[in-house]
């Protein structure tokens, strides 16, 4: 990885602290991304609005947005979805409180080395295969190990301690929840039945998650960083609670120009990964976005990944498949996809071309106009 084998002793760069942002006066060489001003930066406006999801409204609407916003954007805004404010509060507030610890404190729960995607403290994952380092820090862990793995962070396990975990299991069962009835909403967009769905070993299986977290700190030079690079996500969908601070952009093409995701207080983001696209054969996208810095507003945002278990073998949906449309992508399972992944971050590939099966298109449009 990019960072120097002299420093890849210390536990800073272990866990991926090798330059104290919070503190930096300017940007360095180490942290400057030459391409972040390539596209401009445009409002969520116009032909350009980020679609809105209320999820509270009767359903033959809801269903109708949501399909909409998903095969227009593959990302919304998702507001009436019943998880209380306050929950959510706690959440946002437990996670500050988690970022303003001391360094040590910190480093105590870095990233172990060569785990790329292991829980911790320290890059995001995706950051390990560019030649820049991103402008932000990130904490990854799953639910169900909130207890064991926070224990590094406090190990007098106190009640600073007990709070953090309370607070982020309460979370995590509401976001559960919201997945599921998301997917209920997904699965009704893409005409599967009522029975079908209710007894589906798909949606059964895919409430699996883990979530993370991350924090873009505040930069001097914001035009000459980025918090997060351009990527898609993986996984299934990703739920994303972010501070009343903009700092998400989606990729929007002709011409190319990223897009800022408003932050309307209570409203949260809900962005599809590719192996969504997968399960969709296409019909539902994973959006390319990144996450930028600011000079005066800290930003938290704290996605939470609804992916497969790692066995599942992810493939087109029958019901996604439209009248005489064949399977574009090639089943795969998560570590496989992952690895796949692996190879092209950091390059202009995208790994879900990887998947793409060769499908006459001209015989699949007789057959779609045959049908
Ligand atoms: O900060 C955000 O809103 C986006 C984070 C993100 O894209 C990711 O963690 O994959
Ligand atoms: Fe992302």
């Amino acid at each position: 990885m990019q960072s120097s084998s002299s420093s890849a002793s210390t536990p800073a760069a272990a866990s991926g602290l090798v330059f104290d942002l919070g503190s930096a006066a300017g940007v360095p060489e180490t942290h400057a991304w030459p391409g972040v001003n390539e596209y401009p930066s445009v409002e969520s406006a116009g032909r350009d609005v980020v679609p809105v999801v209320d999820m509270g409204v009767a359903c033959p609407d809801a269903t109708r947005a949501l399909a909409r916003a998903a095969d227009e954007w593959g990302v919304f805004l998702l507001v009436g979805h019943g998880v209380p404010r306050e929950v959510a509060a706690r959440a946002e507030e437990q996670v500050a409180r988690l970022f303003v610890l001391p360094a040590p404190d910190k480093a105590r729960a870095g990233r172990r080395p060569g785990e790329p995607t292991a829980t911790g403290y320290g890059r995001p994952p995706l950051a390990l295969r560019f030649s820049k380092l991103m402008w932000s820090e990130g904490y990854t862990f799953r639910a169900a190990t909130v207890r064991e793995e926070f224990r590094r962070v406090w190990p007098d396990g106190g009640d600073d301690y007990l709070r953090f975990c309370d607070v982020m299991e309460e979370y995590d069962r509401e976001m559960r929840a919201l997945g599921g009835r998301l997917l209920d909403l997904f699965f009704m967009a893409l005409g599967l039945t009522d029975v079908q769905f209710a007894t589906g070993e798909t949606e059964r299986r895919i409430r699996e998650t883990w979530t993370a977290t991350m924090h873009p700190i505040l930069c001097p030079e914001p035009e000459r960083a980025i918090g997060l690079t351009a990527h898609t996500d993986s996984g299934f969908i990703t739920l994303i609670m972010q501070s009343p601070v903009p700092g998400l952009q989606l990729l929007r093409r002709g011409p190319d120009r990223w897009v800022t995701v408003p932050a309307p207080p209570g409203a949260l983001i809900v962005m599809l990964g590719d192996l969504f696209q997968v399960l969709t054969n296409g019909r539902f996208r994973s959006p390319i976005h990144r996450a930028v810095v600011s000079r005066e507003r800290e930003r938290i945002s704290v996605p939470y990944f609804l992916c497969p278990p790692e066995d599942m073998t992810v493939a087109p949906l029958a019901s996604a498949l439209l009248p005489g449309r064949k399977a574009v992508f090639r089943a795969v399972t998560w570590p496989e996809y992952m690895e796949v992944k692996h190879k092209v971050f950091g390059t202009d590939a995208p790994a879900l071309e990887m998947l793409q099966l060769q499908v006459d298109e001209e015989e699949q449009g007789e057959r779609a106009a045959t049908t």
